[in-house]
């Protein structure tokens, strides 16, 4: 699989290929069958096929402070793409400049010049272009002009249509359920493990506090069941090896002790012995047991914990 950045990536001599594009933020059932349709007409049309996507999210860009919350990091969203099979994923900067560009520009600069598509596959709400002027009508239009089918791939639905609005709705509600049939897996919350008040161990559950990125979609507060693990970042390997702890996870305030910003924590099941500060780590979402509560003294807290790690244990083994 070939990560690309930007249209100077692509190498000179690349010749025809079949291209999907689209934010894919989330990546989830409707973007997978999207992929896989590319992938499949490129099985047909015997050529590779290239994901083209968009880093920072185009709403950010033409309307700043309208950043919706991220469902995927750019890094695992390229991981999860590639893991539908693509040959390739060319993600562009979107900058005002290329928002700029008309539909037509826009085919000729990314599809026509530099991916030679023969054949290109989108959704059926799929706009593009200046001001989001252009559809799958304009695509088809510029299909005959320039030599490529576009093909139109109808919304996945299972009763509401899939949407990343729809997971973020769900995620701000907890029903992690209801996100991981729509992403088809658990949602992730990916950050660097920072350190926090140093009072975990003393309430006998150390636990890993986790730094996301800007805008990245944290599920409603409460405690949830879930796994800790390792990724690997750039050029450093993952903690442990990658190794998957199911995990106790904390969102909140912590509203038994004073002042403390929102969190992500997490402590891995049964163990006491990890060292995790510093480390870029993934938590993935179970079951939402409850919310954070504000406790009336430490042993309450701590035996209303040994309950949440029993039944973490229960729904993660
Ligand atoms: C399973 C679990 C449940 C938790 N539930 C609560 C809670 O209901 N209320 C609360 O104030 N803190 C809760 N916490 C957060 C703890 O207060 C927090 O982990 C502890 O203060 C350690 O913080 P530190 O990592 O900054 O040292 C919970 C943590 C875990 C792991
Ligand atoms: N089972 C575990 N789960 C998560 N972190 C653990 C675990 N065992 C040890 N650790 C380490 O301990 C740290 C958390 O300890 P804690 O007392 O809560 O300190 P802090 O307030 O800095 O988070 C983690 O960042 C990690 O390096």
């Amino acid at each position: 699989m070939r990560a690309w950045h930007g249209l100077d990536d692509v190498p000179e001599d690349w010749g025809r290929s079949v291209v999907t594009i689209g934010v894919f933020d989330g990546v989830h059932q409707g973007h997978q069958q999207m992929v896989a349709r590319a992938v499949s007409m490129a099985g047909e049309l015997g050529l590779p096929s290239v994901v083209v996507t968009f880093d920072p999210h185009p709403e950010e860009v033409v309307r700043p402070g309208t950043h919706p919350p991220r469902l995927t990091t750019a890094r695992h969203r390229t991981e999860l793409l590639a893991g539908l099979g693509v040959d390739a994923v060319c993600v562009l900067p979107f900058t005002l400049e290329f928002s700029r560009m008309s539909p037509d520009e826009f085919v000729q600069t990314v599809l026509v010049d530099r991916l030679h598509a023969a054949g290109v596959v989108v959704g059926e709400n799929f706009r593009f272009g200046h001001k989001a002027s252009g559809d799958v009508e304009t695509l088809q239009t510029l299909g005959e002009k320039y030599d490529f089918v576009a093909e139109a791939v109808p919304l996945v639905s299972n009763g509401d249509t899939i949407s990343s609005t729809l997971i973020r709705e769900r995620l701000a509600a907890g029903d992690m359920e209801a996100v991981a049939v729509a992403l088809g897996r658990p949602h992730r919350v990916e950050g660097v493990v920072v350190r926090g008040y140093q009072r975990g161990r003393q309430l006998g559950f150390p636990t890993a506090n986790v730094e996301s990125p800007e805008f990245t979609a944290i599920p409603a507060d409460g405690v949830y069941a879930g796994w800790l693990q390792g990724v690997s970042n750039g050029n450093l390997p993952a903690v442990y090896g990658g190794h998957r702890w199911p995990a106790a996870i904390s969102v909140g305030t912590n509203p038994t002790f004073e002042g403390v910003p929102r969190t992500v924590e997490a402590y891995a099941l049964d163990r006491d012995d990890l060292d995790l500060y510093g480390a870029h780590v993934a938590v993935d979402f179970g079951r939402r047991l409850r919310a954070n509560l504000r406790f009336d003294s430490i042993e309450a807290l701590i035996a209303q914990m040994h309950a949440d790690v029993d039944e973490a244990r229960r729904l993660t083994s």
